[in-house]
């Protein structure tokens, strides 16, 4: 089992055995400026599995303390981010919307399984170290904004008609991410009724949050809207639970990972109208008990 004791980043790791990935780290992404209508999509070499030392190596490396702020709870088990892409089923050409990247130890196992990904890091430094870390491959573009104010649906919509050339398949993209407990809720109101982009939303969320957003039995009075929310766009799935000891720093409470699969829009409840049947749920919650 691994020490769950906080490691000092300032302080020297053990040596580690990784191969050099970034051969020019200063070299350009070739997706920071993609071309105007397709992209030449090659094949990524596999990279090495990020661990514990791994992921401390490279804060270290950057000086980079995690910021509370931010949610910064890196994840140090390369098992379960191998877990979280599977959950996804990801295949060779997916296109696949990471939120916050960090370290990028899930992104190269995005990577290594075949996805384009599309990343959106809020953390200036974080965006520039998996920019230099993922140069050597065109198939990864990341872009430093927050996700909660970005226009995520013209981002989606620009990078899969620049991948017009590829299969049928792309037309819909996967989201699979380990994000910031603090943005779940805004992630999930703003990802879930983008059924006509993303197939399936695989996320790392708090467990009691992950358990209450999938299971009935648990539904409470501030959990009815959400949970009214989650069914209508989607088909939610818990699939496992993350101890907190996978997490650097360790946060205070367990995680799990959820698979919402979205529907279509001809496969919503058949409603008149979709912003007046939420206005109505909205209505009823705040007048009665009975929901
Ligand atoms: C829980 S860490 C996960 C990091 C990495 N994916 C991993 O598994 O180790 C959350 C990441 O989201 C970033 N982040 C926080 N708020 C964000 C926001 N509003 N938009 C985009 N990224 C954000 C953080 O900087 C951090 O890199």
């Amino acid at each position: 089992m691994r020490s769950t004791a906080t490691p000092n980043l300032l302080q020297p790791l053990p040596p580690i055995s990784i191969s050099p990935r970034n051969p020019s780290l200063l070299a350009h992404n070739s997706l920071s400026n993609p071309p105007k209508r397709t992209l030449d999509i090659t094949c990524a070499s596999k990279r090495s599995p990020d661990d514990y030392h791994a992921t401390l190596k490279t804060l270290n490396s950057r000086g980079r303390r995690p910021r509370k702020s931010l949610g910064q709870h890196y994840m140090l088990n390369a098992e379960i981010n191998e877990q979280l892409v599977a959950s996804a089923n990801v295949e060779e050409g997916d296109l696949v919307l990471e939120i916050g990247p960090g370290t990028g130890s899930l992104t190269n196992v995005l990577i290594d399984a075949g996805a384009i990904v599309l990343a959106i890091e809020k953390d200036a430094h974080m965006a520039a170290l998996v920019r230099e870390r993922f140069a050597d491959t065109n198939r990864f573009k990341v872009l430093q904004e927050d996700f909660i104010k970005c226009h995520i649906r013209s981002h989606m919509l620009s990078m899969l008609e620049s991948m017009g050339s590829l299969s049928e398949k792309t037309r819909h993209a996967k989201v699979v991410a380990n994000i910031p407990f603090n943005i779940s809720t805004d992630v999930i109101k703003q990802l879930l009724p983008m059924g006509d982009i993303f197939s399936e939303i695989v996320l790392l969320l708090q467990d009691e949050t992950a358990l209450r957003l999938v299971e009935s039995s648990l539904r409470t009075s501030e959990y009815r809207l959400i949970n009214i929310f989650v069914n209508f766009y989607s088909d939610p799935e818990y699939k496992f639970k993350v101890p907190r000891s996978n997490f650097f720093p360790q946060p205070n409470v367990d995680a799990a990972v959820v698979k919402f699969k979205l529907k279509q829009a001809v496969n919503y409840p058949a409603v008149s109208s979709t912003k007046s049947f939420f206005s109505m749920v909205v209505s009823s919650l705040s007048t009665t008990s009975c929901f």
